[in-house]
């Protein structure tokens, strides 16, 4: 479904990505790892042409993405959930969740059953929701789109315990819908069990790539230990 090939993305004259091979088959839930800074958030920028790649490929279905701009991509079906989640303030959870709606699978009713809490808060501006509901609220919308691939970037980063369970709650039920998901996230003991695959980055590169059985504790030790 989505093939990265040998990708080098620069933020100005400095290199971030030195060779990035990454792919997601279809109702896949692919996992993106490594330690902080080695390049999961700059692979997936590249992957939506927000921080384009200088070279290598990048493929989706029969899109070439690195021909497209970034509202493009998300017309040929990737849904992002970036860093740090983008609501629009000053709508309510219902219209946030429904201005860039697209017909499929996720409807308003299916991603009210997902986040219940949205559903209680339907009328409730954006800006008044907790850290936590306001990630449920993007990742609610990314679904909205009903995007053939889903990317999750850090969705349960420094939330409080409950709400981090809430969305892994969320993510198994992705996992059982088939969803096809490349998802970023720091805690492994919930992604691994869930993940299909692994991607290790490590300085920009690739290093790792495999079913979550066969990481054994030295490429743990080596690419993901603090
Ligand atoms: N806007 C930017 N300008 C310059 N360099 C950047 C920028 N964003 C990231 N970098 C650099 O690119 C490299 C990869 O960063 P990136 O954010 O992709 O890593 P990451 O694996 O997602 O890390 P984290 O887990 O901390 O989010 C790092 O060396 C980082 O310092």
């Amino acid at each position: 479904m989505l093939n990265v090939t040998a990708i080098e993305t620069f933020y100005g004259p400095s290199q971030a990505l030195f060779g990035v091979d990454l792919s997601v088959k279809a109702g896949e839930m692919m996992a993106l790892m490594g330690r902080n800074g080695m390049g999961k958030t700059t692979t997936i920028r590249s992957i939506f042409g927000l921080t384009p790649a200088r070279s290598g490929n990048i493929t989706f279905e029969s899109h070439d993405l690195r021909r497209l701009p970034s509202y493009r991509i998300a017309q040929a079906g990737l849904g992002l959930v970036p860093e740090g989640r983008r609501c629009f303030p000053n709508l309510s959870v219902r219209e946030n969740l429904v201005v860039t709606a697209s017909p499929g699978y996720w409807s308003l009713a299916r991603v009210e059953a997902l986040f219940p809490r949205l559903a209680e808060r339907r009328s409730q501006m954006a800006r008044t929701l907790s850290g936590g509901e306001q990630q449920m609220l993007a990742i609610g919308r990314a679904l909205m789109t009903n995007p053939r691939l889903l990317v999750l970037d850090e969705a349960t980063e420094g939330l409080a315990p409950v709400i981090r369970q809430e969305i892994w709650a969320a993510i198994r039920e992705l996992k059982a819908q088939d969803q096809s998901t490349l998802i970023v996230d720091k805690s492994l003991a919930e992604l691994l069990p869930l993940a299909d695959r692994c991607t290790i980055l490590e300085k920009g590169r690739t290093v790792w790539t495999g079913e979550p059985t066969a990481l054994d504790d030295s490429v743990r030790d080596r690419y993901l230990g603090v």
